[in-house]
């Protein structure tokens, strides 16, 4: 006899499978086919989330009727978190109960992330966010318009380092400067191991290198007006993202890009724009070390294992710093994010601590209420 619940089982279980999917042009893989089969065999749909609201979501999925990537409303409450940084983020992926008599879809779980762009939410407090997960590579964006501020980009690297992504610098408005190539050098200086792009969206200058670089899931991160929208336009080939009207002498332009969104691109992978970031505090991490990895290098050369690179003699840094062959620009930078991520490490112990006691609190709270733990 037709069986329509296990018939059903079969469809979804196609449906997920990475090369066959619907879902192989969001990024799905054979790697997230495994983590997802228990889910299937529950009758879930996995999904991926491409923008959060307040308990809510836009999740592309497989439609089990038709098999092709539909976008659905669904509760993300169930998912919700006192921690910000396991709450439910653009690019994660989720199961989805679509049983109906509920009111809408709903996020049940979310799968493990291959990686994360966490930063310190602004403001004094020490808590983390998460501004894109599953992502395989970060694109800083920079403007070639304005003074580039190395310090600036040097920030967003560390972050981009420590999510686990791989960081590439878009420098872009190519189209309005003539000196390009000395700017690219002066931000390859700061940015070791990093490819660095001259880019166009108006000319479309290396948009095809930077397509080429840019496969699987990408995010793009930098401060408001350098461009992200309208790269993010340029790679879809459609005007996904609303761009800023030009305001006249500085290019900047008012804030225009509100939410995280995360657009399919027609040669495949997909594109996670971001809001452009005010503050942009680094969540502690080896980020600020990878970003920083020729003073590392350097460091490596000092005499004491412990050198603090202030007077100890036989200090590689310091004599770096000497022969102008690392600016001390560069040096004053590692120094103040390093700091910061101290700061932020002090402040998550502490958090730990203190959560820790609450716990405890809790629990001998219950066990006088229970009486006292049981002897035997
Ligand atoms: N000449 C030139 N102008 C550009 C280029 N790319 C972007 N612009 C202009 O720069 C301004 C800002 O572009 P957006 O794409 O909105 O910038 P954004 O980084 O997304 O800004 P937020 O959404 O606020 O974060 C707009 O007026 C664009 O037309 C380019 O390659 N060349
Ligand atoms: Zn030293």
């Amino acid at each position: 006899m037709f069986n329509a619940a296990s018939d059903n089982r079969n469809n979804l279980s196609n449906l997920n499978d990475s090369a066959a999917s619907p879902l192989a042009g969001y990024g799905w893989t054979a790697e997230l086919d495994e983590l997802f089969a228990p889910f299937a065999m529950a009758g879930l749909v996995a999904a991926r989330i491409v923008r959060v609201d307040r308990g809510q979501c836009d999740a592309v999925l497989a439609d089990p009727e038709t098999g092709e990537p539909r976008t659905v409303r669904a509760d993300t409450r169930q998912v919700g978190d006192a921690d910000m940084i396991n709450c439910p983020c653009t690019g994660d992926w989720a199961a989805v109960d679509l049983s109906a008599g509920l009111p809408m879809p709903a996020v049940v779980a979310l799968l493990p992330r291959s990686t994360a762009i966490i930063r310190k939410v602004a403001g004094k407090r020490s808590d983390g966010q998460v501004l894109a997960a599953n992502v395989d590579t970060v694109v800083v964006a920079a403007s070639l318009a304005a003074e580039p501020d190395l310090g600036r980009i040097e920030r967003f690297l560390a972050l981009a380092w420590e999510s686990g992504a791989e960081p590439l610098v878009a420098l872009t408005k190519a189209d309005l400067v003539n000196d390009a190539d000395f700017i690219r050098a002066e931000v390859e200086a700061a940015a070791p191991g990093v490819t660095v792009l001259v880019v166009s969206a108006e000319t479309g200058e290396g948009m095809d290198v930077l397509r080429a670089c840019t496969p699987g899931t990408t995010a793009v991160l930098g401060q408001s007006g350098v461009g992200k929208s309208t790269l993010t336009n340029a790679l879809a080939g459609a005007e996904v993202m609303a761009v800023q009207e030009a305001r006249s002498g500085d290019q900047k332009g008012r804030h225009t890009t509100t939410a995280r969104e995360l657009v399919p691109l027609p040669g495949g992978g997909v594109l996670i724009d971001t809001p452009g970031l005010r503050e942009v505090g680094l969540y502690g991490g080896e980020g600020v070390a990878l970003a920083f990895a020729d003073i590392e290098a350097l460091a490596e050369g000092c005499r004491f294992h412990d050198c603090h690179h202030d007077s100890e003699p036989g200090c590689a840094v310091r004599a770096a710093l000497a022969d102008g062959s690392l600016p001390e620009r560069r040096m004053e930078s590692y120094r103040k994010l390093q700091r910061e991520n101290d700061w932020i490490a002090s402040r998550s112990d502490a958090r730990l601590a203190s959560a820790r006691l609450k716990k405890w609190k809790t629990i001998t709270k219950t066990m006088r209420a229970a009486g006292g733990p049981v002897k035997r």
